[in-house]
């Protein structure tokens, strides 16, 4: 089953200055720093009610770099809390979305993360994540 939007991901070229950016537009601290050397990303979360917003810089052979390098920074992706991350996985394979990952993979802030590739979602780079109980 789908939930809530768990993060909406951010990309950036410089964590510090998009900090401050966002701590800015919404008065308030991010909560938590975290680097994802899988994805060579840093990132960073700001809480806002259910969802969070989640600032990723990364390393120049990252997909987060190549992704500025031909769109600029902006909305990344939309990730979305699923309750369980391995029949949502079998069942999005059997109805045809192209599954970017064999099995889930650790992400930031306690998940299991999965990504279906943006050419079999209207363009959009959908998450799929799972706390890690
Ligand atoms: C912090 C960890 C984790 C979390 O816990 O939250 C994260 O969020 S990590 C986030 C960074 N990691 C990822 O994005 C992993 C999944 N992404 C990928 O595997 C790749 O980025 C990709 C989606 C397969 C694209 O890679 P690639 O094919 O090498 O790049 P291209 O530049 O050639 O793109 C092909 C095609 O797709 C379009 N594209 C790329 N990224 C996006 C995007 N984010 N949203 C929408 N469209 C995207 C790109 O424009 C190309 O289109 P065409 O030019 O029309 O061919
Ligand atoms: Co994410």
């Amino acid at each position: 089953m789908w939930k809530n939007v768990e993060h909406i991901g951010i990309a950036v070229k410089n964590l510090n200055d998009s900090n401050k950016l966002f701590e800015t537009l919404f008065n308030k601290s991010a909560y938590k720093a975290e680097e994802v050397e899988s994805e060579q990303v840093t990132t960073s979360f700001f809480q806002l009610g259910e969802t969070k917003i989640e600032l990723l810089e990364g390393g120049s052979d990252s997909a987060i770099a190549k992704f500025i390098e031909k769109k600029g920074e902006g909305i990344h992706h939309i990730a979305f809390e699923v309750d369980d991350i391995y029949a949502e996985m079998d069942r999005l394979r059997a109805e045809g979305f192209q599954i970017l990952n064999e099995e889930p993979k650790k992400g930031a802030d306690n998940k299991l993360v999965c990504f279906v590739h943006p050419k079999s979602a209207n363009g959009v780079l959908v998450e799929l994540c799972q706390e890690i109980k």
